[in-house]
């Protein structure tokens, strides 16, 4: 079922924290070109999803931290539905979708790109799943999107994982990597490890107070670190 609603402008342009926050950074502010005016068609998510009992799990973790890699193996032994936010928006870019530039830009530098956008595509992407398990890697970034997503899907995350690593390894991973991302080189690194520190640290503490969260060391190798998200699946997927 399909109803006219606003854009999310509304929530982008009220809720401050991550304007201010970006600025203080010394970030120039993505100015969304979506008006308040303007009346987005959207799918009825909030009620289609409760309606499908979802199984929501948050995978945050500064940059190259191995969220990735995990969920990766998390998919092949529990089964779940991987959305990387990232991943979502590398593909609006090579697809030459409306603002491809601005993402460009925005990712080049770190910085994160406004919600709305962000949420509409991991939307779409839960819409269009027949899954009822997700992995939501790499988001949310900031409050503000927590906000956000639990605002415009009706949804908050069963589970939230916190791969914590040392910043010198997430360096060092992260240079290693060799896969051709744009944001992939020292001097975004250091900036996407500023960002981690503002924005994303108090989405952590957040889910932290809620008891929600799994903090594991990301210090090992990729085996060790699973065997330490194993029984945090195992306990709900019976394996
Ligand atoms: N435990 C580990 N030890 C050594 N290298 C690892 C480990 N886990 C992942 N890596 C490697 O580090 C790099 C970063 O891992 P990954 O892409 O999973 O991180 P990420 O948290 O998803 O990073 P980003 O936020 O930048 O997407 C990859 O090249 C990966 O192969
Ligand atoms: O919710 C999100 C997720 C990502 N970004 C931007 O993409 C890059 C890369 O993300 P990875 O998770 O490391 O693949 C990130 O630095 C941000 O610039 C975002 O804006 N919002
Ligand atoms: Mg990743």
């Amino acid at each position: 079922m399909w109803r006219r609603v606003t854009s999310l402008s509304p929530v982008i342009s009220t809720s401050k924290p991550t304007s201010l926050d970006q600025a203080a950074l010394g970030f120039k502010i993505w100015r969304s070109s979506f008006s308040t005016e303007t009346p987005t068609l959207v799918k009825d998510g909030p009620t289609s999803f409760k309606e499908r009992n979802l199984f929501i799990t948050f995978v945050l973790g500064g940059p190259g931290s191995g969220k990735g890699t995990q969920c990766q193996k998390i998919v092949e032994t529990f089964g779940f539905k991987h959305l990387s936010a990232g991943e979502l928006l590398r593909r609006e870019i090579e697809s030459n979708s409306e603002q491809w530039s601005q993402m460009l830009n925005t990712i080049k530098e770190g910085r994160i790109v406004p919600s709305e956008v962000t949420v509409k595509l991991i939307q779409q992407e839960m819409e269009s799943s027949d899954s009822n398990k997700f992995l939501i890697d790499g988001f949310p970034r900031t409050e503000e999107n927590r906000i956000a997503f639990e605002k415009f899907t009706g949804l908050e995350p069963n589970v939230v994982l916190f791969f914590d690593c040392p910043e010198e390894e997430m360096v060092k991973r992260v240079l290693n990597r060799n896969e051709g991302r744009v944001d992939d080189n020292i001097d975004t690194v250091k900036k996407r490890l500023k960002v981690f520190e503002i924005l994303n640290l108090p989405v952590i503490d957040y889910y932290s107070k809620r008891g929600k969260l799994h903090k594991i060391n990301a210090v090992g190798t990729e085996d060790e670190i699973f065997e330490k998200v194993r029984p945090i699946f195992s306990a709900c997927a019976g394996k």
